[in-house]
């Protein structure tokens, strides 16, 4: 059989445009400070405000005199192998999982054309994202709309750093990447996959085997094309194979819901290409479901696709894994071990496996509805504790408000909806659409350099956390619209205000100074709450791009400051930019502009990179920072923290010292009754864990052979517990 030629269209590389997203910041400011004159000098301002090294790293992240730590490498390996046997089968978390979605190129294309083709529309809430077909799927209110002009006429010809800040804002501000034209308005009957008139280049790659007659060509076609009028990305050479191979891999098989499943593997795909991730990651989270749900191989993928999506690829199967242990267990201590779980997620892992986790994830949840109400409630209370985190650490902070916002959805759906219906009455998108419009044009007539404005509504979820916490009624809350105006210079701020207070009459009592008295965690920016159109509260938060980055990546970050400070241990808040840092270089500024990171290359400013750090991700950081493993006895599952260099005996030990079981124990010949790592018998005592690492140390026995080990068990209990003399091959009772 002639082998088809598939033309590819390659227009110009993807790029990303601005467009807005706004972080997510509580209010639950433990240090509140009034509105003090201006008069404080900033001297003053910038020696109490930054309390810890990491402040000055990030903070002047952009400067030439960024101080460097030695970095500490890697007790983490890159590969999958500790966990390779952990294989579960059938990819337990999508197999329970059905969709709510049915696929129907013609409504999902169709629906895509018709809506607002502006950037906004991408980063709505799951009612109005029309990328993700959850329009219809509970009554809520647009949960983000999210604007942002740039201010860039008054910052022209900054070179390379000032891009590299966008890309930086970009990311702080969340998923606000949009690229310029990333739909390809691709009409069904042009891209022919299954002959060989797609236009443009050719794929170097065989398709032979990629196509079928019949339904399944068409379907995978409609995908493909839907994918492609998203975002170009999809246009790309290993991204299309990708695609094709996870046709191939999961053809045939259907969700709960009898949709295909290659549907959740493209739109997981679309999901990450929409926050800027790079092909890599795209053609990643397209097989992100291979090596649990087919026969591909981690080596078929590697020898397909490259190192990097292989690992990728094994790293997302091994966070399943992990997450799916927490979901079936009983935990120790849930607030403990789920923040334990955090840190080793992306310890273990490389910090885009966990993006293409979370893409996973957000689809899995917007699709949660045809599950029974059991399982619904199970996955959303183990997103909220595990993901919405991460994505707040990550900084992807339009997927974390469309997680908490169905997590509230499906573990309080009375709550949800009276206050959803309540906002819908209230949201407007053209108060903030014009009251940015406006900023904008009495910035510019006063001649104010500003970097950007950006608006944001109120998401449902957030909107009932105030409220809860704060004892407020909906009517007491003044930030449900919002507007942030980075601007150039702290004198900019300044003179910002005084013009939102001429454009606006300002709400008394609510403007807060935090640049003349920053917050204890070095926070700065000016708070006011102004009536705008309509006589509708506005709050507008004005900082220097220093200042929001600060907000963003230094002490005072965001994560930090919604998950307080004092818990967290100096490994966890390295752990934690590094990955956000990763991220940043790997899912955006990668992909947008390598001649910026070419001329950066020489002087990474990131605090804990070695001098020969490539920018490329290696799990290699805090070999001396403690390591995370996975206890579970007796059902219960526990996340302990070990000092590097910890061995199998330490574990045993500890274990010991609360149940008399391991006290006097001594490991036993029979394999069966050993304890287990990573589905193995222990082998070794003196074995070192490492990060992720799952220990069993009840494994099942087979209730036919207990007879048989009686005897072996109390022979285990009467001799104690000695492993400081193992024997060479096996143990001996
Ligand atoms: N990154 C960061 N953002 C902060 C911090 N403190 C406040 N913010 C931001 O500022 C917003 C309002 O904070 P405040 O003006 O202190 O207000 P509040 O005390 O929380 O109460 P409200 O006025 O009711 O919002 C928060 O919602 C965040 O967006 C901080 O320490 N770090
Ligand atoms: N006035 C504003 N303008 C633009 N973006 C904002 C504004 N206020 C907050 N944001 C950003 O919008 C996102 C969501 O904000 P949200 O109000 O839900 O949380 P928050 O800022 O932590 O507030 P709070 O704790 O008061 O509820 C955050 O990323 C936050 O940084």
């Amino acid at each position: 059989m002639a082998v088809p030629t598939i033309a590819l269209y390659t227009s110009s590389p993807s790029t990303i445009c601005s467009s807005p997203h706004p972080c997510q910041l509580n209010s639950h400011a433990s240090y509140d400070l009034e509105f003090t004159s201006r008069s404080s000098s900033l001297a003053s301002t910038t020696a109490t405000s930054s309390p810890n090294p990491v402040v000055g790293g990030l903070s002047s992240l952009f400067s030439s005199t960024a101080p460097r730590h030695s970095l500490l490498s890697s007790s983490i390996s890159s590969g999958g192998d500790e966990l390779g046997s952990f294989r579960h089968d059938k990819g337990e978390e999508l197999k329970e999982l059905s969709s709510s979605f049915r696929y129907s190129p013609s409504k999902f294309i169709g629906s895509f054309f018709n809506r607002d083709q502006s950037p906004v529309s991408v980063f709505q809430g799951p009612v109005s994202c029309g990328c993700c077909g959850v329009g219809s799927a509970a009554r809520t209110p647009p949960l983000r709309t999210v604007w942002e002009r740039s201010g860039e006429a008054s910052f022209h010809g900054r070179g390379s750093t000032n891009r590299l800040f966008n890309g930086f804002v970009r990311n702080a501000l969340g998923s606000c990447v949009d690229y310029d034209s990333p739909r390809l308005e691709v009409p069904s009957d042009v891209l022919d996959v299954g002959s060989s008139t797609l236009f443009g280049d050719e794929l170097t790659f065989n398709m032979e085997d990629n196509i079928t007659e019949g339904k399944s060509e068409s379907y995978a076609k409609d995908l493909l094309v839907s994918a492609q009028s998203k975002h170009k990305i999809f246009c790309d050479e290993s991204v299309i194979k990708a695609f094709f191979e996870a046709e191939k891999a999961h053809r045939g098989q259907t969700r709960l819901s009898g949709d295909p499943y290659l549907e959740h593997c493209v739109e997981t795909a679309v999901m990450l290409a929409l926050v800027g991730a790079n092909s890599t990651v795209v053609a990643a989270g397209l097989l992100h479901d291979t090596l649990d749900d087919s026969f591909v191989s981690h080596d078929y993928i590697l020898g397909t696709f490259g190192v990097e999506v292989a690992d990728l690829v094994e790293g997302v199967s091994k966070l399943s894994h992990l997450s799916k242990l927490a979901r079936e267990h009983d935990m120790a201590d849930r607030m403990v071990e789920a923040d334990r779980l955090h840190t080793m997620f992306l310890a273990m892992a490389d910090a885009r496996a966990v993006l293409i986790k979370l893409a996973d994830r957000l689809h899995n949840m917007i699709t949660l509805d045809a599950l029974p109400l059991i399982k619904q409630h199970r996955f959303a209370k183990e997103t909220m504790e595990i993901f919405v985190p991460l994505a707040n650490r990550l900084g992807i902070y339009s997927w974390k408000e469309q997680l908490e916002n169905l997590c509230f959805k499906h573990l309080n759906l009375e709550q949800h909806n009276d206050l959803s219906s309540k906002l819908m009455g209230l949201y407007d998108e053209e108060i903030i659409h014009s009251a940015i419009e406006k900023i904008e044009r009495a910035l510019k007539d006063k001649g104010t350099s500003y970097h950007a404005v950006t608006g944001r509504h109120k998401s449902v979820y957030s909107l009932h956390r105030k409220m809860l916490k704060k004892n407020l009624t909906m009517n007491e809350i003044h930030d449900i619209h919002g507007l942030r105006l980075i601007v150039e210079n702290e004198e900019d701020c300044y003179e910002a205000l005084k013009i939102v207070h001429q454009l606006w009459p300002e709400v008394q009592g609510k403007l807060k100074d935090y640049i003349s008295k920053p917050k204890l965690n070095g926070y700065q920016s000016i708070h006011t709450v102004v009536r705008g159109e309509g006589d509708v509260p506005l709050e507008v938060q004005i900082r220097t791009k220093e200042m929001h980055l600060q907000a963003e990546f230094g002490f005072a970050a965001h994560w930090r400051y919604k998950e307080g400070d004092s818990k967290h241990s100096s490994f966890v808040l390295q752990m934690v930019e590094w990955a956000r840092w990763v991220l940043t270089w790997h899912c955006e500024t990668m992909t947008k502009d390598r001649s910026s990171i070419n001329s950066v290359k020489s002087t990474c400013k990131f605090p804990f990179h070695s001098s020969d750090c490539s920018y490329s991700y290696k799990p290699h950081c805090f070999q001396d920072g403690p390591l995370f493993v996975i206890m579970i006895e007796n059902e219960k599952m526990s996340v302990q923290e070990f000092p590097a260099n910890a061995t199998m005996i330490d574990l045993l030990e500890r274990a010991g010292r609360g149940s008399t079981r391991w006290a006097h124990y001594r490991f036993p010949v029979k394999e069966e009754l050993r304890p287990r790592l990573n589905q193995e018998p222990v082998s070794d005592p003196k074995c070192k864990l490492k990060m992720g690492d799952v220990v069993e140390l009840t494994p099942p026995i087979p209730d036919t052979s207990l007879i048989e080990y009686r005897e072996e068990i109390q022979r285990m209990y009467e001799r104690g517990f000695t492993v400081a003399t193992p024997q060479p091959a096996g143990w001996m009772s």
